[in-house]
């Protein structure tokens, strides 16, 4: 199948090399020309360093020519990004498939991504690809399952036959509510659990930290539509559990460095890549209270990141929050 990736960050491009290894024809787009050069010559040392990329997956700066040529899109850019390249595309897409990577809400409208491509390109045939899976060992063929969620079933057979292989397992789903959820929010409890690390590296808090982070997913979740049983799934429980222990997040990286006392802007500065946990705890912050949704660990979460609270002291008032029953 022709296939092209907008995007060519970490994940967009470890994307590919799947795709290619399954016998697609792929192109790939980026606006950098650096990145386009880059993988002219079979790398991409900005985002994915270290990893030879085949030279049959075909580079792009040309949006239009990657979007006409395709028959499948693989949207992999950052969340905030997507209205801008979906009205970028709107003339000339052709109602193809579109997958999306991308795990966020957007700051102002709360949206999840199929309702920002929905409003922008009407009615899109949307897949969401989600689950525990670091671009940097998916690059390298270590063993993954994610979830491919849509609420047309042929649309999320045909992506799971489309990405799957002997590395890259790909399961499929109807809940794309829950689907999308699972992979944004994990992403701020994944921060939470950075600034542990980042204060003392402890396991019983981030354990704490894990099941309760969990709780609050479910309990947004349902009041959002999505179905609980997706989050005990790999689009969420798998997912939280590898973005807030494993060394390549960049979610739990940012918290790392927070609770190691330094500021969020300088920690965004020396980042070139995108954390997208730091957006999607100011989508929710807002929205949960105008919910009526309990998610203190999100509230806390966004008061460290963007009122200056002390993580301790942030740390402190959830253990002292009034006792309760578990459920
Ligand atoms: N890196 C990973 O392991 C995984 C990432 N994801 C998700 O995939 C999405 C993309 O992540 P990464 O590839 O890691 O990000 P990245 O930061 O490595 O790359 C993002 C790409 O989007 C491009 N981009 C940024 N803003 C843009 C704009 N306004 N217009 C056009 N292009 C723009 C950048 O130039 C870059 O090519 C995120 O939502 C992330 O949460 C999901 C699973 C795994
Ligand atoms: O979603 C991911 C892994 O499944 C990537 O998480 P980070 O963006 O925190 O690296």
């Amino acid at each position: 199948m022709n296939i092209g990736i907008i995007g060519a960050g970490s994940w967009g491009t470890a994307i590919s090399k799947i795709l290619l290894n399954n016998g697609h024809t792929v192109r790939i787009w980026t606006r950098d020309t650096n990145v386009y050069e880059s993988l002219t010559n079979g790398e991409n040392p900005y985002y994915l360093p270290g990893i030879s990329i085949p030279k049959t997956i075909i580079p792009s700066i040309d949006l239009k020519d990657v979007v006409v040529n395709s028959k499948l899109i693989v949207l992999a850019i950052p969340t905030q990004a997507v209205r801008e390249v979906a009205k970028q595309i709107k003339s000339y897409y052709q109602n193809q498939i579109i997958v999306n990577l991308a795990k966020g809400l957007e700051i102002n409208s709360q949206k999840r991504i199929s309702e920002i491509l929905s409003e922008v390109l009407g009615n899109v045939k949307y897949v969401i690809l989600s689950g525990p899976s670091h671009a940097e060992e998916v690059a390298r063929d270590i063993p993954t399952s994610v979830v491919a969620a849509s609420e047309n079933k042929n649309l999320a057979k045909i992506t799971q036959e489309t990405f799957s292989n002997v590395s890259f397992r790909v399961y499929t789903n109807d809940d794309v509510i829950g689907v999308e959820l699972g992979g944004s929010i994990k992403n701020v409890i994944a921060i939470s659990a950075g600034i542990i690390d980042g204060i003392g590296g402890w396991d019983n808090s981030k354990a704490a930290l894990i099941t309760r982070g969990l709780a609050e997913i479910i309990r947004y979740g349902k009041k959002k539509g999505a179905k609980k049983e997706t989050f005990m799934g790999l689009a969420g429980l798998g997912d939280l559990i590898v973005t807030c222990n494993s060394l390549h997040s960049r979610n739990r990286y940012v918290g790392e460095m927070i609770g190691r006392g330094k500021k969020l802007n300088e920690i965004i500065e020396n980042m070139n890549m995108v954390a997208e946990g730091i957006y999607t705890v100011k989508a929710l912050y807002d929205e949960i209270k105008a919910l009526k949704v309990e998610m203190p660990i999100i509230e806390k979460t966004y008061e460290v990141l963007y009122l200056n609270k002390d993580p301790r002291k942030a740390i402190h008032e959830l253990m002292m929050r009034e006792l309760k029953d578990e459920n």
